[in-house]
């Protein structure tokens, strides 16, 4: 799967980050506490533990659920 731009329209289905890693629900806040809250980004999408960019970001990313990454890109490439 393939991102255009920075990601930010990325609608995708991703959920491992670039080093293998499954990413946390974006409704969750374990293992990372984290600002990112669905319903304070509603244009974001952030569905499930899906790769977005909500931040404008150079690229779709996730908040991983290894308590030692906060976070990671996700195993996507530039359109
Ligand atoms: O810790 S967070 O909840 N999430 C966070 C931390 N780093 N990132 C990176 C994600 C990828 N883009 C660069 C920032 C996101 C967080 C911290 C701050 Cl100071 C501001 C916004 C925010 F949400």
């Amino acid at each position: 799967d393939c991102y255009e731009g920075n990601g930010s329209s990325y609608r995708g289905i991703t959920s491992e980050t670039v080093s293998g890693k499954k990413c946390q629900m974006w409704s969750s806040q374990t293992p990372h506490q984290h600002q990112k809250r669905p319903e304070k980004f509603p244009e974001a999408d952030l569905r499930r533990n899906l790769c977005r960019n909500p931040d404008g970001d150079q690229a779709p990313w996730c908040y991983t659920i290894d308590p030692k990454v906060r976070w990671e890109y996700c195993n996507l490439e530039k359109c």
